[in-house]
């Protein structure tokens, strides 16, 4: 078991090597190097030469009916610390801006429980690289990771919520997170003196008329009702105020909270595009890769389960979600199995992926309790 120091220390030392998406190598041996010092009586490793940052650490069970799975995402994000800590990131631009630190340190806390507390049923760990893009999840299912003794009967995962109570647990039945779509359109004109604009075919012009189009979709095309977000977060074109761009790249993502959705503002996008560039006489290519990030979409029963243990235990405060249009890759996992993802409470004033972002560590002690206590009654009881 992890005491409250040790887990303060780990959690600083995992900020200080935040890593991308499937470059987390020093994640994974620092990882790797804690729960070397578990009890390995019922421990077994698995690692994947097709996905080397990834990990499945499992715990034999002393009466197994089924295997639960446990998900905790390791990568990071390039983001340029801003949050003055002592213990920042020493790799310059990348940033543990979504706390992936933090539920690495609280998934080791569980981990250390049981490798001491034997559980009843079998547990499997996947510590999973490339949550923010790259969809590590939807890799792993893909290469076959979760089959024979390493498939999971049912998953749980978390994320820290900086709009919660710090250690809260919060959850909904029915859709928690939105699925989402990486948008990237590549704009093709003609390069030229800004003196000339009649021989030239301007990109920062079209791509102007692009997004000011694409702002419709949500405004005109959506059910209001429902919603839908297509945001885009990234725009480079051009080099010099006096020659025209004859190239543009926008970069953004689409979100939903139903695949229809989704699918429904890919559409206008297209359509859109299309007529952009017969509008402007451009060349103009649409990319759009939604890979594993589909809605997450909790299980009823499980689901149900879990937020009347968290609502009944004494320690645990527990709040009633509604759904958020953040993205998260554990809705591939969702899809291929039944599980619960909930929210962590961190308490911060800086949102997710900001450069301030600071979670509350009293959040780890607390997510730690909630969830072995939850695993507890969980392999004592059929849903
Ligand atoms: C929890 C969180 O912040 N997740 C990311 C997931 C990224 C999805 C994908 N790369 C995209 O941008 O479409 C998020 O941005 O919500």
């Amino acid at each position: 078991m992890l005491a409250k120091n040790d887990l303060s220390e780990i959690y600083q030392a995992l900020h200080q090597i935040p890593e991308l998406a499937l470059q987390e190598f020093k994640t994974k041996d620092y990882l790797l190097s804690i729960i070397k010092n578990f009890n390995q009586k019922f421990l077994e490793y698995r690692e994947i030469k097709e996905l080397p940052t990834a990990l499945l650490v499992r715990v034999k069970g002393f009466a197994p009916k089924r295997t639960i799975g446990y998900r905790c995402d390791i990568d990071a994000l390039p983001v340029k610390e801003q949050t003055g800590l002592s213990f920042a990131s020493k790799n310059n631009g990348v940033m543990h801006a979504c706390g992936h630190d933090l539920h690495m340190t609280v998934a080791l806390g569980v981990l250390a429980y049981f490798a001491t507390e034997q559980p009843k049923d079998n547990l499997l760990f996947f510590f999973q690289p490339a949550e923010e893009s790259e969809n590590g999840g939807k890799l792993a299912y893909e290469l076959g990771v979760f089959s024979g003794k390493w498939r999971p009967d049912e998953f749980y995962g978390l994320h820290d919520n900086p709009d919660l109570p710090t250690g809260a647990i919060g959850c909904n039945l029915g859709t928690l997170f939105a699925g989402t779509t990486e948008v990237d359109i590549y704009l093709h004109g003609k390069s030229g003196h800004a003196a000339f604009p009649q021989n030239a075919n301007d990109m920062i012009v079209c791509a102007s008329a692009l997004i000011m189009q694409a702002q419709t979709i949500v405004s005109r095309n959506v059910d209001p009702t429902k919603g839908g977000v297509l945001t885009f977060g990234e725009l480079k074109a051009g080099s010099i105020r006096n020659v025209i761009a004859g190239e543009a790249l926008i970069k953004g993502t689409i979100r939903g909270l139903t695949q229809e959705m989704i699918e429904l503002i890919q559409q206008r996008l297209k359509t859109i595009c299309a007529g952009v560039a017969q509008t402007y006489d451009a060349t103009i290519d649409l990319k759009l890769n939604q890979g594993g990030y589909l809605p997450v979409e909790n299980n009823d029963k499980l689901t149900k389960f879990f937020i009347e243990y968290m609502k009944n235990a004494p320690d645990v405060e527990f709040i009633e979600t509604t759904p958020a249009m953040t993205g998260e890759d554990f809705g591939y996992l969702l899809a291929k199995f039944p599980g619960t993802m909930f929210w962590l409470g961190v308490n911060d004033t800086h949102s997710l992926h900001s450069e301030c972002f600071t979670p509350d560590q009293g959040a780890i002690l607390k997510g730690i309790n909630a969830i072995t206590g939850f695993l507890v009654v969980r392999m004592k009881k059929e849903v």
